[in-house]
């Protein structure tokens, strides 16, 4: 295949829709591919006008996608079908393994909750037209779905969809936001009460671990556009997973964590224990210093331990080996280091995605443990919805599958900013000292809205 610039792959591809009449394949997603000279994703994705809107770099940016429009768009907004959510799993797996057909999206942090509008407790969709750079390979993908309608319609709205695609746009350099009131849910006194209940030795005794967390709405002039602030806070944190969903112009989510949780290739699994931090010295040698104290110290080697052994005996039931004897490492951020365990897996071959989610999420280094006693904790106390804040958001293929965890995130709204931190709560915590690590975790975010 030549590469070709975009504009002339999607004449292509659109001549190639046109020829497609005859085309065998009845059910199922058709999938049709250009190689391209991609432009950078998110000034392209930022210049689209149709929605969805998904946008995905992984840690390791072997791959970028940037992804319009849904083809397949499955929603789960007042309760989640496990039925329904398995049979979708297992039918991706069963697909021609030819087709790299992925599903994008995400689950809420927790399920059994009502959640944000537009995102609900699930949702998974197949973008109309996709973009992906994997290491540098470009593609023009435009998906079809035949178990939908028939292969005349999807054409059409195939070729609309194409029709519509607007060039790329260099991004405005960003403007600081106008705040104009900073509301903390929980605020900090409440905050303190919470700390003090959950460290105490009677709550303590049956749930030694809960990570509370806090949303800070900031009510601002004018909501900024989220690909440029995602495009900054990559540029801040390249070393962490940067995704976003656009459901409609109204509302989106946007994330820059450094927290897996896990990527499946095949049956080879590789998941982590990421939990325990502290701030980044001004100098390398107090950075260094810093990284070992943390290693050194006993509450937050604690929180750590509380997410690598929870994850290794979910995964022991689904896997025929584990491995997970990886040294604790220190994970450095933009503004805060973390404590950093890799846990791999070899999965039993009939293992879903579906088991995988369930089983591994949400992880004590977001939830708690035991899981049950945490959430309900979390549910009856923290005051405000979560939504998909600590959620499961990645996605899905046959071969491929890999999920973060959706810390250092915000919700934009018109008028609003919502951002999100939490910290693990355990014996040793301090309310002041836990209230200074949310204030640290939103430094990034903060400084590329607000400060200067
Ligand atoms: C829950 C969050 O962080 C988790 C991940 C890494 C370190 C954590 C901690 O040290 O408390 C948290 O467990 C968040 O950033 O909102
Ligand atoms: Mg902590």
């Amino acid at each position: 295949m030549s590469v070709l610039p975009l504009s002339k792959a999607v004449s292509s591809l659109s001549d190639r829709l046109s020829q497609l009449f005859d085309h065998s394949q009845t059910a199922g997603i058709l999938q049709l591919v250009e190689e391209v000279s991609l432009p950078p994703l998110m000034s392209w994705l930022a210049a689209q006008q149709q929605f969805p809107k998904i946008y995905w770099q992984g840690r390791d940016r072997y791959e970028e996608v940037a992804g319009v429009g849904s083809c397949l768009d499955l929603q789960f907004a007042e309760a989640v079908d496990d039925e329904k959510l398995l049979q979708f799993y297992q039918q991706q797996r069963s697909l021609p393994r030819t087709a790299d057909v992925r599903f994008y999206g995400g689950v809420a942090f927790d399920r059994r909750l009502e959640s944000w509008p537009e995102f609900g407790r699930a949702r998974f969709l197949v973008p109309r037209i996709e973009l992906r750079r994997c290491e540098d390979k470009g593609l023009l993908i435009v998906n079809l779905n035949l178990s939908a309608q028939p292969l005349s319609e999807q054409i059409s709205s195939a070729q609309e969809a194409l029709a519509a695609l607007q060039a790329a746009q260099p991004l405005p350099p960003p403007i600081k936001t106008d705040v104009q009131t900073r509301v903390d849910i929980p605020d900090f006194a409440r905050w303190s009460e919470l700390v003090t209940e959950v460290t105490s030795p009677n709550f303590n005794r049956d749930t030694p671990k809960v990570v509370l967390s806090r949303q800070t709405k900031l009510q601002v002039a004018q909501t900024p556009d989220p690909w440029t602030v995602l495009a900054c806070w990559q540029g801040r944190n390249p070393t962490s997973f940067q995704f976003g969903f656009q459901f409609s112009p109204e509302r989106s989510f946007i994330s820059c964590t450094p927290e897996r949780l896990y990527r499946r290739q095949l049956n080879e699994l590789v998941t982590e224990a990421l939990a325990g931090t502290t701030v980044r010295g001004l100098t390398e040698e107090e950075d260094e210093q810093l990284a070992q104290q943390l290693l050194d110290d006993h509450k937050n080697s604690h929180e750590n331990q509380f997410v690598g052994t929870h994850i290794e005996s979910e995964l022991r039931p689904l896997s025929a080996q584990v491995f997970a004897d990886e040294p604790l490492k220190i994970f450095k951020l933009n503004h805060i280091q973390h404590l950093h365990r890799v846990i791999k897996a070899r999965l039993r071959t009939e293992v879903s995605d579906f088991q995988l989610l369930q089983a591994l999420h949400p992880t004590p280094a977001v939830g708690g443990f035991p899981k049950a006693s945490a959430l309900q904790y979390i549910a009856s106390h923290e005051g405000y919805t979560r939504g998909w804040y600590a959620g499961a958001c990645g996605f899905l293929s046959s071969q491929l599958s890999e999920f973060a965890v959706a810390i250092r995130s915000a919700l934009l709204e018109p008028g609003c900013i919502n951002l999100y931190a939490g910290a693990g709560i355990l014996t040793g915590s301090d309310p002041v000292l836990e209230w200074q690590e949310l204030e640290n975790k939103l430094a990034t975010i903060m400084s590329i809205l607000v400060d200067f």
